[in-house]
């Protein structure tokens, strides 16, 4: 499955290609105002920090929220104290769009996350291009010299690249091609598994200076909580805000 979800995002970057070429993006990508350091904005604090995502759908609960205005979801986001803002840019399965994240990003003066299934230099160009400061590698969709490509590229660019993985070997190669923004999804890609206990295996293999971040699985406050008890720094939630009052949840989930 998520060998499909990358040929989809490929095929229709390579469509979005053919109207508008490499040359024409980067240069929109480098005529950007330089990108907000997520690495500064996610920083290890006494408080967990949420990134706090615009999610319509999904393969594995199908339609979530409606969501026609995602800047104003957005807003009402950063009004509720998140630290970053993750855009689900994909169109097939996650109903995303770049034009999504083009409107967050003029909405809020978080750091935007492109939240998508990234494998060609092209969709990091496009990503800088509509304003991302974010983008998401995920290790088990890359072989290792795509992902240090990648994450090289990204920082070339003056983002920053949160790093997904999902197992201890993942885990090393994030680590390996120094990711300072590691995520432990508790969502196995392929199956649609949720494991929350994932994040707890792999914390404590994550060397201090290195932020991490617990994604998926978080249906309630004391599910942040669990995170936090287990090292998370930053929580990525997506469903729980979309399906409901955004602004009282993420109280509710910053004050635990
Ligand atoms: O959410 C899915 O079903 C999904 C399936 C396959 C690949 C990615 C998927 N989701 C992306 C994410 O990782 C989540 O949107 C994100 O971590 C938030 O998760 P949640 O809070 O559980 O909505």
């Amino acid at each position: 499955m998520l060998a499909d979800l990358v040929a989809g995002a490929l095929h229709d970057a390579s469509d979005r290609r053919a109207g508008r070429g490499l040359a024409e993006v980067e240069a929109a990508a480098l005529a950007r105002e330089p990108a907000i350091d997520a690495l500064v904005s996610l920083a290890p604090a006494d408080r967990v920090k949420i990134i706090a995502e615009v999610k319509r759908s999904s393969p594995s609960r199908g339609a979530l929220a409606e969501i026609p205005d995602p800047a104003a979801l957005a807003s009402s986001y950063e009004r509720g104290g998140a630290s970053a803002i993750s855009v689900l840019t994909e169109q097939r399965k996650f109903g995303g769009s770049l034009a999504d994240l083009e409107a967050v990003r003029n909405a809020v003066r978080l750091p935007v996350l492109r939240k998508d299934f990234i494998a060609d230099p092209y969709q990091v160009f496009e990503a800088r291009a509509a304003g991302a400061d974010l983008v998401l590698l995920i290790v088990a969709a890359l072989d290792q010299d795509d992902l240090q490509g990648l994450f090289t590229l990204t920082r070339e660019l003056g983002m920053t690249a949160l790093v997904e993985t999902h197992s201890a070997d993942e885990l090393s190669r994030a680590l390996d091609i120094g990711a300072g923004l590691v995520g432990v999804n508790a969502r196995d890609l392929s199956t649609f598994e949720l494991d929350q206990e994932l994040f707890g295996r792999l914390a404590g293999h994550i060397p201090s200076g290195v932020i991490r971040v617990a994604e998926s699985a978080v249906k309630s406050a004391a599910d942040v909580a669990h995170y936090r008890e287990a090292g998370a720094d930053v929580v990525l939630v997506g469903e729980a805000l979309v399906t409901g009052d955004p602004v009282r949840t993420l109280a509710e989930f910053l004050a635990v």
